[in-house]
C-alpha cells in the first residue's frame, strides 16, 4: 500500500499493492492498521456506501457540515470517473482550492478525503460503480453542497458541459462564497 499526500492537507492518494496470478488478482481494500500508520488519519468508518451511474453523471459537490462531517475513503468497482475534493476549512492554506484524481476498477486508487471538505465525481466511462467509506453516518438535515459549475471553484469535471447529467437537487445547489467563515 503506498499514499501520496495532495496540495490539500490530509487528503491522500492510496495505492494498493495488487497480486496478480493466473487466476485473477487480490488485494487489501481497507487495512486500519495500515491506514492510520500510512495517513496519520483515523480509520474508524462506520459507514459504506455504493452507487451506480451512468456517462456523463455528476454526482456533487457535497458534504455534511456540522458534527455530522464525514471524511470519505472512496473508490471504483467499475469502470472510471474524475473525483473531486474541495477544501473548504476555512483558514487552510488551499481553502477553496481542489483537486482531481482518476479513480478506476484499473488502477484500482483510492482518495482519502478528511472532513471539511466538498466531494463530488463525474463519470467517465459508460458505467461506473463508485463505493466508499464514511466516518460519520448520513444525517439529511446535514446535507450540504455547492453547485457544480461555481464561478470561484472553475472545477474542470473532465467531460463535456451538454453531456453532464445532475439530479434536481444537485442543479439547485448554492453557489459557494468563498469569504463564508463556516460550514
Ligand atoms: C448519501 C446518502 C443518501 N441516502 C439516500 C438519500 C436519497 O434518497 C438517496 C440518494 O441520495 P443522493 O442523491 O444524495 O446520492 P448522491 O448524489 O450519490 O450523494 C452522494 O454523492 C456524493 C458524491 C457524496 O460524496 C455523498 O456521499 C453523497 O452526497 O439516498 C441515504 O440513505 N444515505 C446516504 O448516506
Amino acid at each position: 500500500m503506498k499514499v501520496e499526500e495532495t496540495k490539500l492537507k490530509g487528503c491522500f492518494i492510496i495505492e494498493p499493492t495488487v497480486f496478480k496470478d493466473s487466476r485473477g488478482y487480490f488485494f487489501e481494500s481497507f487495512n486500519q492498521p495500515k491506514f492510520e500508520e500510512l495517513t496519520g488519519q483515523s480509520g474508524n468508518f462506520v459507514q459504506d456506501n455504493q452507487s451506480a451511474s451512468t456517462y456523463g453523471v455528476v454526482r456533487g459537490l457535497h458534504y455534511q457540515a456540522g458534527k455530522y462531517a464525514q471524511a470519505k475513503l472512496v473508490r471504483v468497482l467499475e469502470g472510471s470517473v474524475l473525483d473531486i475534493a474541495v477544501d473548504l476549512r476555512y483558514g487552510s492554506e488551499t481553502y477553496g482550492q481542489w483537486i482531481s484524481v482518476e479513480l478506476t476498477a484499473e488502477n484500482n486508487l483510492q482518495l482519502y478525503i478528511p472532513r471539511g471538505m466538498a466531494h463530488g465525481f463525474s463519470v467517465l466511462s459508460e458505467t461506473a460503480v463508485f463505493a466508499y467509506k464514511c466516518d460519520n453516518v448520513y444525517n439529511k438535515q446535514s446535507e450540504a453542497g455547492i453547485r457544480y459549475n461555481d464561478p470561484d471553484l472553475g472545477i474542470d469535471w473532465g467531460i463535456p458541459a451538454e453531456k453532464m447529467s445532475l439530479s434536481e437537487k444537485d442543479l439547485e445547489l448554492d453557489f459557494f462564497n468563498l469569504k463564508r467563515t463556516s460550514l
